[in-house]
């Protein structure tokens, strides 16, 4: 999923396809949990911050269809020692067809170091946990 940058928010445009399928034409609720955690990723991108899903919550206001184009949103809406409470939509069209929240845990490098593939070297210059 291609991410941009705007103005402190992370923004992706998505379309799923049949391998994202839940019911009969319609997207299933885990592609949707799992694109919008994604984004929240990239909202770590920009905050240059190590963090891991705690928790995410989806709120499914509206079907999703397949093979349409989806906008994403996403941002940071406050922090709390290392908790990053993150906040985002996915909309088609002018509607908001689902809402998440989440709860990261800002973590060190060594968290994503333990499973043995490298990290990108740019995480290294990151503030880890110990950042307030
Ligand atoms: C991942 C990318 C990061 C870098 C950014 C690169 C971006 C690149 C762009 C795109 C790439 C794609 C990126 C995808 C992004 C998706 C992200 C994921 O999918 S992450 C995988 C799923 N999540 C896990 O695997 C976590 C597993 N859990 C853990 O590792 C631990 O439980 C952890 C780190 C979350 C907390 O463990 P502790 O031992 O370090 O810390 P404790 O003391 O337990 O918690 C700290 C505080 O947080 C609260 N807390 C922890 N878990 C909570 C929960 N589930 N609900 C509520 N509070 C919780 C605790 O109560 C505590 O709060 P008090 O400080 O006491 O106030």
């Amino acid at each position: 999923m291609q991410m941009q940058a705007v103005d402190g928010e992370v923004h992706a445009d998505l379309t799923l396809d049949g391998r994202m399928e839940g019911a009969p034409g319609l997207a299933h609720g885990g592609a949707i949990a799992a694109a919008l955690d994604d984004l929240f990723g990239g909202v770590l991108v920009l905050l240059e911050t190590p963090a891991v899903t705690a928790r995410l919550n989806v709120e499914y206001r509206l079907p999703v269809p397949l093979h349409t184009p989806l906008h994403l949103v996403a941002r940071c809406t406050a922090t709390e020692g290392r908790k990053l409470h993150m906040a985002g939509t996915m909309s088609a069209g002018e509607a908001i067809v689902a809402e998440a929240s989440a709860m990261f845990v800002r973590v060190e490098i060594a968290h994503f170091e333990a499973s043995g593939v490298p990290v990108p070297d740019a995480w290294r210059s990151w503030g880890g946990a110990a950042r307030g």
